[in-house]
């Protein structure tokens, strides 16, 4: 029984989604990484289409984490203020290059007194992505902080970064350049993908999920590639007792694009 729901039309990748800044992004590839697009097209993409990857998403009370969630996943908006309890999660799932991907999309609380309910859900995080408000310099100060506590319980070496500042729709063009500036450099320390965006307009919202959809899919693809080690994902071993050689891999097929 397949409990998740079908992928919806409007969340196919087909390509690589662009970032949106390239001083401050994980990388400035036009396209998905070459061994990432073989390995779809061959079908050797291992267990990633059946795994769901987990993004935690963290930052300050009231920057508009929960709007940002539900104006990608539910294509709502809500102008009152409910603080999150502790977490909340959505299932989000895609379709990258024909390969199902699933993200799972937590989202924290903000508020001191729930911190620490919400951050025994931070681990096994495959991206993390920290909300300042474009409007509010402390709450990108505080973002340094956000992602320390995040990465105690996670492997800085092989989570994915996002730095996302929201409520861009309140901001006048010289006051976003002005913060951009800062949040560019933020991005850079943190070796983080620089975003902006606004829930209320729904600006780079989309293009924002899609990137790192994309990006986590590229990380899990390669990783896959890279336990699978010699052995190729993919190759079903058969043993047959009447075989000479027990393990012959059922895919003899030379691979017609891989390197
Ligand atoms: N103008 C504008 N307001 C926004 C935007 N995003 C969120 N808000 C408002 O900001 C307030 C807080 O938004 P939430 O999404 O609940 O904030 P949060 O980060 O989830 O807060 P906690 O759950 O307490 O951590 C609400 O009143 C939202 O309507 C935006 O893009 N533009
Ligand atoms: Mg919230």
């Amino acid at each position: 029984m397949n409990i998740l729901a079908p992928v919806r039309r409007d969340r196919v990748l087909a390509e690589l989604p662009q970032c949106l800044r390239k001083e401050a992004a994980l990388h400035v590839h036009r396209d998905f990484n070459p061994r990432v697009t073989c390995a779809c097209q061959e079908h050797r993409t291992g267990t990633v289409g059946f795994k769901i990857s987990k993004v935690i998403v963290v930052g300050d009370l009231s920057v508009g984490k929960t709007c940002l969630i539900n104006r990608f996943c539910k294509d709502t908006f809500d102008k009152n203020y409910k603080a999150t309890i502790g977490v909340d999660f959505e299932m989000e799932r895609f379709e990258v290059l024909g390969v199902p991907f699933s993200l799972q999309l937590w989202d924290t609380a903000g508020q001191e007194r729930f911190k620490c309910i919400a951050s025994t859900y931070y681990r096994g995080a495959q991206a993390i992505i920290i909300v300042f408000n474009l409007n509010d310099v402390a709450s990108l100060e505080h973002t340094k902080q956000w992602l320390a506590d995040a990465l105690k319980e996670n492997d800085p070496s092989s989570v994915l970064l996002f730095l996302v500042g929201s409520k861009k729709d309140l901001s006048t063009p010289a006051q976003y350049m002005l913060m951009e500036k800062d949040a560019l450099k933020v991005a850079q320390e943190m070796k983080a993908e620089y975003w902006a965006v606004s829930s209320l307009t729904g600006e780079n919202v989309r293009e924002f999920f899609f990137r790192v959809a994309a990006l986590t899919f590229e990380a899990n693809v390669l990783a896959e590639l890279e336990k699978s080690g010699a052995r190729r994902i993919g190759d079903v071993v058969r043993i047959n007792s009447d075989d000479s050689n027990l393990y012959l891999t059922a895919n003899k097929k030379k691979p017609t694009c891989c390197p």
